[in-house]
C-alpha cells in the first residue's frame, strides 16, 4: 500500500474566501493546501469592476499568514450591464483571470447576477475573442423546476445554445452535479471543462436527510441521486483533462447554516486534498490524482503548472466538529469524521 504521495502543488479552481473577519479565518487553510486559486466575486456587493477585484486582491493578500506562498486569481461577476471593454481592460491588465455567470438568484448572493444571457452579447464575443474563460453556475432558476433538475434544465434552455453560438469560448461548467452535465462537457469541444467539488464526489441526497435535517450538507447545486454521483465521480477520477479540482469551499457561520432558512455552501477548505485524495484511492485512480488536482486547471486556463510539491501521507487526520477563530465559528466539510490522508506539506 503506498504509503506517501507527492504531487505538483494543486490549485483550487472555485473558491469562496469572502472578505474580512471570515476571510482572515479561512484564508490560511486555502493557501497551506493550494498555491493559486479562483477567487468567487460574489461579495455584497459583488465584484464587477476592475479596481474592486484589485482592492479585493489586496485585502487577500494582505490577510496571507507569514510565509503563505499563494496566489489569488480575480474573477469578474457578470451583470445585465457589464461593460465589454472593462473586462478587457481588467483581463489584459492581469486583474482578471476569468468572468463568472450566476444566474440571478441561483445562489448566495447572486441577487445582481444576469437575468438573460442573450443580453451579455458583447462581453461574451469579447471574452472568446481575448481567450478569457467563462464560468457558469449553471442551474435554472425558473421556481416552477423542480430543485434536483435545475442543473439538467439548465444544459437544454441555456448551455447548449451558449456553447453552440461561441464555438471558440472557454467555459468551465462550474461544480458539476449530474451526469447530464458530465455527458455535456464529455461530449463538448476541448474549450468546455468542468469543476468538481469533493461533496459532490461523496454525498448523494440522503446526506441532507441522514436522520433529521443537516444544514451542513446543503449546498448548491444540491446534491443528487446516487446514480448522478457515481458519474460525477467517475468523470473526477477518469484522468479526462476536461474534469479538474474546484473545491467550491463556501463559508457560513454556524448560526447562518443551522437556521429556519439555511445558507447554502459547504466549507471543505481545510481538508479538501485529503478528502478527494480518498476518492481516488477508493476508485483505485490514484496515478490521475495529479491531473485532476494540478495540471488539468492550469492546462485549461493556459497558465503553468506550480514548480513546487506538496506530500500526503497514510495517516489519520480527524476533522474537528467545527473551526473557530475569535467570532467566527464555522462546520467544516467531514466533521467529526476520521480521513485516511493527511497533508504534510
Ligand atoms: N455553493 C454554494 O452552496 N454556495 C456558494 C455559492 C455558489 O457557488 O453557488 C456561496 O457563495 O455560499
Ligand atoms: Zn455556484
Ligand atoms: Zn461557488
Amino acid at each position: 500500500m503506498t504509503a506517501q504521495i507527492t504531487i505538483r502543488r494543486p490549485d483550487d479552481w472555485h473558491l469562496h474566501l469572502r472578505d474580512g473577519e471570515m476571510l482572515e479565518a479561512v484564508l490560511g487553510y486555502t493557501a497551506r493546501q493550494f498555491a493559486r486559486a479562483i477567487v468567487m466575486p460574489n461579495l455584497t456587493p459583488p465584484v464587477t469592476t476592475v479596481s474592486a477585484a484589485q482592492a479585493y486582491r489586496e485585502r487577500i493578500i494582505a490577510a496571507l499568514p507569514a510565509g503563505a506562498d499563494f496566489t489569488p486569481l480575480m474573477t469578474c461577476y457578470l451583470t445585465d450591464d457589464a461593460d465589454p471593454a472593462e473586462i478587457e481592460r481588467g483581463f489584459a491588465e492581469g486583474v482578471f483571470t476569468a468572468c463568472k455567470i450566476y444566474p440571478a438568484n441561483a445562489t448566495t448572493n447572486s441577487a445582481h447576477g444576469v437575468t438573460d444571457i442573450r443580453k451579455l452579447t458583447g462581453v461574451l464575443e469579447t471574452m472568446q475573442r481575448i481567450g478569457m474563460p467563462l464560468l457558469i453556475h449553471g442551474e435554472v432558476t425558473d421556481r416552477e423546476v423542480d430543485i434536483f433538475d435545475r442543473e439538467a434544465v439548465f444544459i437544454e434552455r441555456t448551455m447548449s445554445a451558449l456553447v453552440r453560438d461561441y464555438p471558440a469560448l472557454k467555459i468551465v461548467f462550474e461544480h458539476i452535479t449530474t451526469e447530464d452535465a458530465v455527458d455535456f462537457v464529455e461530449a463538448s469541444g476541448p474549450q468546455v471543462a468542468a469543476t468538481i467539488t469533493p461533496q459532490h464526489m461523496i454525498i448523494n441526497r440522503n446526506a441532507i436527510f441522514a436522520g433529521g435535517i443537516r444544514p451542513h450538507a446543503f449546498c448548491l447545486p444540491v446534491a443528487k441521486r446516487e446514480h448522478h454521483r457515481l458519474a460525477v465521480r467517475k468523470a473526477g477520477v477518469s484522468g479526462s483533462p476536461k474534469f479538474f479540482l474546484g473545491t467550491d469551499s463556501a463559508p457560513h457561520m454556524i448560526g447562518r447554516k443551522e437556521a429556519a432558512c439555511g445558507c447554502a455552501g459547504i466549507f471543505n477548505a481545510p481538508y479538501a486534498l485529503e478528502s478527494y485524495l480518498q476518492v481516488f484511492e477508493e476508485e483505485d485512480a490514484i496515478a490521475n490524482f495529479e491531473g485532476f488536482a494540478s495540471l488539468n486547471g492550469p492546462a485549461f486556463y493556459g497558465l503553468p503548472v506550480n514548480e513546487t510539491t506538496v506530500t500526503l501521507e497514510r495517516a489519520e487526520v480527524v476533522v474537528p466538529e467545527s473551526i473557530v477563530d475569535g467570532d467566527i465559528n464555522v462546520v467544516p466539510f467531514h466533521a467529526g469524521e476520521t480521513l485516511r490522508w493527511r497533508l504534510i506539506g
